[in-house]
C-alpha cells in the first residue's frame, strides 16, 4: 500500500501526525510485521484506552526543497513504556533507535519531558519513518504525535517551560505562605494545606514528567510507577486538609469517620503496594483515589457551609473547579470521539492553581475569622456587661502597662473610685432593673467624660472607678466634681418615675515621678478617700491625703 506523505516544507507550529497505522502484539518485528494490515491513521485511533499491545505509525516525510530539513517528532504523554523508531532515507536501509520511560532520563536524545525524537531529511530526498510505541503492561495509549521544525520545537518547549515555571512557582509561594501561617499561627491546619499542596505538586511533577527531566533523571521506576503514590498522598492529604479546615468531627462527625476509614485505606494500600502488592490493578486504584477525593470535596464543603461555616464556600468552589477539570479530563482519556487529547491535562493543571488559590482564600478567611473571634473575646474578657465599661481585669492589665512605662515625661496619673450612695434603697424602691438602668446611666455619664485615653471601669456592684492622666490633682478634683453634680443633678427616668441619686468619689494620685502605687495598692488609697466622702454624709468628694508607698 501506498505510504503517507508529509511534505517538510509545509511544517509550522505544530502539524498532528497522519499515518498509516495498524496494530500487534507487543512482541512483533518490524520485519515480520504484515504488509496488508496496514490502514490510515484516525482521529479515533488516538486514545486507545488501558491496552497492552504494539501501535504502529507509519509515514513517508518528503523534503522538495535545497537544504537539508531537521524536524521532530513529538509524543504527547509523558508516559510511554517503548517509543522505537526505524528510519531509512531514501531506499537505504533502516536505522532503529529505542526511546524508553525505563531508561535514565540522559538517554534520550531529546532533553524534552516526552519521548520525543529529531530527524533530519537532506535536499530532495524522502525520509521513511516507522514508529512502535507501547506499554509493558496495561496503560492508557495515547497515540498523539505532533511534528514540528527543529526551531518551532524549541520555540514550544521554551513557551512550556515559562507556563510551567509561572505554575510551580505560584504553587511554591502558596506553600511558603502556608507553612509561615501555620509558624506563626500555630495552627495545624495551615500545615495540612501544605502539605496537600506539596502532594499536588508531586502528582504535577510526575504526570507532565518535569520530575523525571528535572529532579529524579536516574530514577525512571520512580518515574513510572511513583504517580499511584503520589496519587494516593494526594487522596490522603486532601482528606486530612478537609477533616481538619471544616472541623468535621464536630460538624460532621459521620464524614469525618467516612474521611478517617477512606484515610486508613489509602495508607494500606499504599503499604501493600510498596511491599510488591496490587501492581495489577494499582492504576484502577490510584485513578480512583483521585476521582473519590474530586466527588467527595465538593458535596462535603456544600454540606459544610450550609452548616454555617462561611469559608467552607470557597472550599467548596475550589472543589468544584478541580471536579470538574478532573472529570473533562478522565471523560477525554476514556471516550476516544471526544478527542481532546492532553488538552483537558493541561486546562486541569490550571484549575489545580486556580484551586489552590481558592483554597488559599478559604484559609484567610479563616485566620480573619478566627482573628476577629479572638478579639471579641479579649474585650468581652475585660468587659463589664452590664454598662460595657471596662472590668477589674482590664484596669490592672493597663495600670501594670503604666507602670511599666513610666517615664520622666509622663503625667501623674489618678484614680477616682465612685460609688453609688445608698445604692440599697434604690433597689428596695424601684427593683433590681430599675437599679440596672441607674447603674447604665451613670456608666454613661462617666463614659461621656471620660478621654480615649482614660481607663473606665465597673468592679461590679455599684463602684466605679476611672484611671486618667492629669496636670495636677486639681485637674483630677475637677473632673470628680462634675460627674458627681451632674448625675446629682440629672435624675433616672424609669417606669414614668423619677430616681434622684448622688454619688461619692475618692481620689488618689497612684503614679507618678513622686508616687508609685503597685496595683494592690491603688485601690486601698482611693477606697480610703471614699470611704471618708461617705462618713461625711455623701454626695461629695475626697482626697487621699497620705498614699500608701508614697516615697
Ligand atoms: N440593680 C443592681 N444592684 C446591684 C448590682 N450589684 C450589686 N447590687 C446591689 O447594690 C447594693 C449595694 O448596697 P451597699 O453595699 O449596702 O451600699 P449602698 O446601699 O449603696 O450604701 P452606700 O454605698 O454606703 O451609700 C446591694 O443591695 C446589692 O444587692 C447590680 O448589678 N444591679
Amino acid at each position: 500500500s501506498q505510504n503517507t506523505e508529509i511534505n517538510l516544507s509545509k511544517l509550522g507550529g505544530t502539524v498532528l501526525l497522519e499515518a498509516d497505522y495498524q496494530r500487534t502484539q507487543v512482541n512483533m518485528e518490524l520485519a515480520k510485521l504484515p504488509e496488508n494490515r496496514w490502514r490510515p491513521f484516525q482521529q479515533a485511533d488516538i486514545l486507545q484506552g488501558i491496552t497492552n499491545q504494539a501501535h504502529w505509525l507509519r509515514f513517508t516525510a518528503t523534503n522538495p526543497t535545497d537544504q537539508a530539513i531537521h524536524w521532530v517528532i513529538r509524543g504527547e504523554t509523558s508516559f510511554l513504556d517503548y517509543l522505537e523508531i526505524y528510519y531509512r532515507n531514501d531506499s537505504g536501509t533502516f536505522q532503529h533507535e529505542t526511546y524508553s520511560d525505563w531508561h535514565d532520563f540522559q538517554q534520550r536524545q531529546i532533553n524534552y519531558r516526552t519521548l520525543s525524537a529529531g530527524l533530519s531529511t537532506p535536499a530532495h530526498t524522502k525520509t521513511e519513518v516507522i514508529l512502535k510505541a507501547y506499554f509493558i503492561g496495561n496503560d492508557t495509549m495515547n497515540l498523539r504525535f505532533s511534528l514540528y521544525t527543529s526551531d518551532d520545537f524549541n520555540r514550544l518547549s521554551q513557551r512550556e517551560n515559562l507556563l510551567y515555571g509561572l505554575f510551580y512557582g505560584a504553587m511554591l509561594l502558596l506553600v511558603l505562605l502556608s507553612l509561615m501561617a501555620a509558624a506563626i499561627l500555630r495552627q495545624i491546619k495551615a500545615l495540612f494545606y501544605a502539605a496537600f499542596l506539596i502532594s499536588s505538586i508531586l502528582c504535577w511533577l510526575m504526570v507532565n514528567g518535569l520530575g523525571f527531566q528535572y529532579l529524579w533523571p536516574h530514577s525512571p521506576e520512580w518515574h513510572n510507577q511513583g504517580f499511584h503514590i503520589a496519587y494516593l498522598i494526594f487522596g490522603f492529604t486532601a482528606l486530612q486538609f478537609g477533616r481538619s479546615f471544616l472541623f468535621l468531627s464536630q460538624t460532621l462527625p459521620k464524614v469525618n469517620r467516612l474521611f478517617i476509614a477512606i484515610q486508613l485505606l489509602y495508607s494500606l494500600i499504599l503499604i501493600a503496594y510498596l511491599f510488591g502488592y496490587l501492581e495489577n490493578v494499582i492504576l484502577y486504584i490510584s485513578h480512583s483515589a483521585l476521582a473519590t477525593t474530586a466527588l467527595l470535596m465538593p458535596v462535603v464543603g456544600f454540606i459544610a457551609w450550609r452548616k454555617r461555616i462561611s469559608y467552607a464556600v470557597w472550599f467548596m468552589a475550589a472543589w468544584l473547579i478541580y471536579s470538574t477539570g478532573l472529570i473533562l479530563t478522565l471523560m477525554s482519556t476514556t471516550i476516544a470521539n471526544l478527542n481532546w487529547g492532553n488538552s483537558p491535562l493541561d486546562w486541569l493543571q490550571m484549575a489545580t492553581l486556580l484551586e489552590s488559590i481558592f483554597l488559599m482564600v478559604a484559609v484567610s478567611s479563616w485566620i480573619i475569622e478566627l482573628n476577629s473571634e479572638h478579639k471579641k473575646a479579649i474585650t468581652l474578657a475585660h468587659q463589664d456587661p452590664l454598662t460595657e465599661l471596662g472590668n477589674r481585669r482590664l484596669l490592672q492589665s493597663r495600670y501594670t502597662d503604666y507602670y511599666n512605662n513610666l517615664n520622666d515625661r509622663s503625667l501623674p496619673l489618678f484614680m477616682l473610685v465612685i460609688d453609688l450612695d445608698s445604692f440599697k434603697e434604690i433597689n428596695d424602691n424601684y427593683g433590681h432593673d430599675g437599679g440596672d438602668v441607674v447603674l447604665k446611666e451613670l456608666g454613661c455619664l462617666i463614659k461621656q467624660n471620660c478621654g480615649a485615653e482614660d481607663v473606665a471601669i465597673r468592679f461590679g456592684g455599684e463602684e466605679f472607678a476611672i484611671l486618667v492622666a492629669l496636670n495636677s490633682i486639681e485637674e483630677a478634683w475637677e473632673l470628680a466634681e462634675r460627674i458627681r453634680l451632674q448625675f446629682a443633678n440629672n435624675p433616672t427616668y424609669y417606669c414614668n418615675q423619677q430616681i434622684k441619686h448622688t454619688l461619692s468619689c475618692g481620689i488618689a494620685e497612684v503614679l507618678s515621678k513622686d508616687v508609685q502605687l503597685n496595683v494592690n495598692e491603688i485601690m486601698r488609697c482611693a477606697d480610703s478617700a471614699l470611704y471618708k466622702a461617705k462618713q461625711a454624709g455623701r454626695n461629695q468628694t475626697h482626697l487621699c491625703e497620705s498614699p500608701v508607698g508614697k516615697s
